[in-house]
């Protein structure tokens, strides 16, 4: 299968007042199309940093990011990104919201067909009935599902979703693990999500890298072998605990707690 993303010996530094900050050091990952990787890591060892590389928002002072055969220099309209704080604007309703992207990004749609898209989007996330609401009449969970649709509604080949679910409440949460599948079934896409959850990373994700401390390099990588349709209960299974110490292990040699087991 072709990689659509790879990222090889990407290394980069900010710079700050006090000197260089190396942030990323020797990261190597690659996803094949269709492949959703979750990317776990200490706080502040530059998971962001590496979504702004993917998404040509800057660029890394060594190695290279590549995108479906091409090498990433800029801004690509092919990437969808979703955060943690969704920032939708609230003198325009959710459809409006959504359709936005398609207002700075040119596309092929009509406005019709754009309008028809952003409702069937609306609609697979569960907020048929919400088109013509202010954001602030939503609660944080849908404003969530609003960014989704936003994120996905010019069909990106890559969406970026940088901690997303991180400040929702555990129910609102497991709700949207369950809607990232049914969305992915019916809008294909090549997935990198960051997160600090290690339950999202695996009921999400069919490969997680785990990062090192700052400078972030690839330390780990585990692969999740997919059922076709994932459901919570699958997080209660004995391969479940597995993944899941192995990678809280991980995170421990990630954070310098211990050396046992590094690779
Ligand atoms: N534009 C910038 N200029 C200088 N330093 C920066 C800049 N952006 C990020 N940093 C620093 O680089 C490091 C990595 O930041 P980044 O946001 O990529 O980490 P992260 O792993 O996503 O963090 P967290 O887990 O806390 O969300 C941090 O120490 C941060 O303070």
């Amino acid at each position: 299968m072709e990689n659509l993303i790879e990222i090889k010996g990407v290394r980069h530094a900010y710079r700050t007042d006090s000197g260089p900050l190396p942030v990323l050091d020797g990261l190597e990952i690659a996803v094949p199309e269709g492949g959703f990787v979750a990317v776990v890591g200490p706080s502040g060892c530059g998971k962001s940093t590496l979504t702004r590389l993917v998404a040509g928002l800057m660029k890394p002072d060594h190695g290279e990011v590549w995108l479906h055969g091409e090498r990433v220099k800029g801004p690509r309209s092919t990437v969808g990104m979703a955060f943690q704080n969704p920032v939708l604007l609230e003198w325009r309703s959710i459809l409006k919201n959504v359709l936005l992207p398609l207002e700075i990004v040119p596309s092929k749609l009509s406005k019709k067909e754009a309008e028809d898209r952003a409702r069937m989007l609306l609609s697979l996330v569960g907020l048929e009935g919400f088109e013509d609401k202010r954001p602030s009449e939503l609660s944080g969970g849908m404003r969530q599902r609003a960014s989704l649709c936003r994120a996905l509604i010019h069909q990106p080949e890559v969406l970026i979703l940088d901690e997303p679910f991180g400040a929702l409440d555990a129910f609102t949460r497991e709700d949207l693990w369950q809607t990232m599948h049914k969305v992915k079934e019916r809008e294909p896409f090549t997935g990198v999500l960051i997160t600090h959850d290690l339950r999202e990373s695996i009921f999400l994700a069919d490969q997680v890298v785990v990062l090192s401390g700052r400078p972030a390099k690839t330390q780990y990588v585990l692969d999740i072998p997919r059922n076709a349709a994932p459901t919570l209960d699958d997080l209660y299974t004995t391969e479940a605990a597995e993944q899941l110490n192995i990678l809280r292990h991980q995170i421990q040699v990630a954070q310098g707690r211990t050396t046992e087991g590094a690779t």
